[in-house]
């Protein structure tokens, strides 16, 4: 079948879906852990163990700053936070079940707004 030729148009929507999508996951409740980057001094083995680190602050500078080139890229960070989340907190924990929700959130949201 005939490839659709990618029009500079999408990127820009991409780019858009992309502030949704932030601005949904910085808006929900259980967002409190992952809104700043680790304060590694207070988190003992934090620095050694995740190598990675990854915020929801840090993805909106990326964002001001066009480092996304796509939803893709965008997509590769917010799931570096919920893996960083999961290497780091036991599952059974205030922040390990916040970094559970805050993934089924995320994509379920994502996917919904690709329907469209
Ligand atoms: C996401 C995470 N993962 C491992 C250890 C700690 C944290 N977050 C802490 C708990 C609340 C905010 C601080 S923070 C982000 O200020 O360090």
């Amino acid at each position: 079948c005939a490839k659709k030729a990618k029009t500079p148009k999408d990127s820009s929507n991409e780019l858009a879906v992309c502030r949704v999508l932030l601005a949904d996951l910085e808006a929900h409740q259980d967002a409190w852990p992952f809104l700043s980057p680790v304060q590694h001094k207070s988190v003992p083995g934090y620095r050694k163990v995740i190598k990675k680190p990854m915020d929801f602050s840090t993805i909106k500078e990326k964002l001001t700053n066009n480092l996304y080139l796509n939803l893709e890229n965008f997509i590769v960070d917010v799931n570096l936070v919920f893996d960083n989340c999961q290497r780091f907190n036991e599952d059974d924990s205030e922040i390990g079940r916040a970094g559970h929700r805050m993934r089924r959130f995320f994509d379920k949201r994502w996917t919904e707004l690709l329907q469209f």
